[in-house]
């Protein structure tokens, strides 16, 4: 089993309005990432294109093996799809969708679907046109799942739902990471659901990866310090500061490299660190995002 499900090199695709620049993002073989970005990063347009819905202009794409575009039939055996792209049968129920993937996918796992169905409190008898929005939602989900796919990719698969369903699809896919050789992508604007469940976190920015890497090290190396510093005192020339708020001598700094050297190097350096706190991911993305703007390197 390769050790990566996922592999972009530096993929590009030019729109008239939008370039996707140049991204390259590794997918561990039975990781969780959390691909974050704000409306039009290009989330979608970087899904689509390991998927093989649409070509890149530039670089390679690998995806359980298979190269992408070209062995797209391939991979597409082993992939779940959750997204507003797909289109169910509204005149047709659920069980009739469920009869249609399964004679598609040989891997298909009637009592794994039948389980959805009661976890997800749905009735395959039930019409799609007659589903709500959340309802629909988990229908695709149960759809995608009981293929048992090696790579799951939910585009936005939170988006639109109340809090009850919201965490019974975040806890029906914590379920499915059970499985260590389940690859999952997740994109969403909600960090919360991907603080809650991802492992990995990619944040992409107007077409550009700003940050890629294990959830658990961001959360560590992002730190805010309250400080205090002489009158006059410039921060300008320390190291690693992403964001500095405050005006006078109590000061909030936000660093994205934080450790015991570095909380050395400030003190010496003459501020007085009166706390050191944690960031939740929202903030970090926030902080990642106006930084990239402001055109300070991560
Ligand atoms: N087929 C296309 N032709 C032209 N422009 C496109 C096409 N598909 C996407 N774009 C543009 O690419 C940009 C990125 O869109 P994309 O759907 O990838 O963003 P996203 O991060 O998924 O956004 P959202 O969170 O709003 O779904 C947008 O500006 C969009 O207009």
């Amino acid at each position: 089993m390769n050790s990566h499900a996922v592999e972009l090199r530096n993929v590009g695709k030019d729109y008239k309005y939008f370039r996707l620049n140049d991204i390259s993002l590794s997918l561990p073989t039975g990781s969780i990432t959390g691909f974050i970005g704000v409306n039009g990063a290009g989330k979608s347009t970087t899904i689509r294109i390991l998927l093989g819905l649409v070509h890149q202009d530039r670089g390679s794409v690998q995806v359980l093996g298979q190269t992408m575009p070209d062995q797209q039939v391939l991979a597409k055996r082993e992939i779940g799809y959750v997204s507003e792209d797909m289109r169910l049968y509204p005149k047709a129920n659920l069980a009739w969708h469920m009869q249609f993937i399964q004679s598609i996918y040989p891997n298909w796992d009637q009592a794994y679907a039948e389980h959805l169905l009661k976890r997800f409190d749905l009735r395959a008898e039930q019409k799609i046109k007659g589903l709500s929005h959340g309802q629909r939602v988990k229908a695709t989900l149960l759809l995608a799942l009981a293929h048992r796919p090696k790579l799951l990719v939910l585009d936005e698969p939170t988006t639109g739902l109340d809090p009850v369903a919201r965490q019974e699809v975040l806890s029906a896919l914590m379920e499915v990471l059970a499985d260590e050789q389940r690859t999952i992508l997740f994109s969403s604007h909600n960090t919360l659901d991907v603080e809650q469940i991802s492992d990995q976190v990619a944040f992409i920015d107007q077409g550009t990866i700003i940050e890629a890497t294990s959830k658990e090290d961001l959360l560590d190396l992002w730190r805010r310090l309250r400080v205090r510093i002489e009158p006059g005192q410039s921060l300008a020339e320390l190291p690693h500061i992403v964001q500095q708020q405050g005006n006078g001598q109590l000061q909030s700094l936000i660093t994205n490299r934080y450790s015991p050297e570095l909380h050395q190097i400030y003190q010496q350096a003459g501020l007085e660190i009166q706390a050191v706190e944690y960031l939740t991911l929202e903030e970090i993305f926030v902080a990642s995002i106006q930084a990239r703007r402001e055109g300070k390197t991560l």
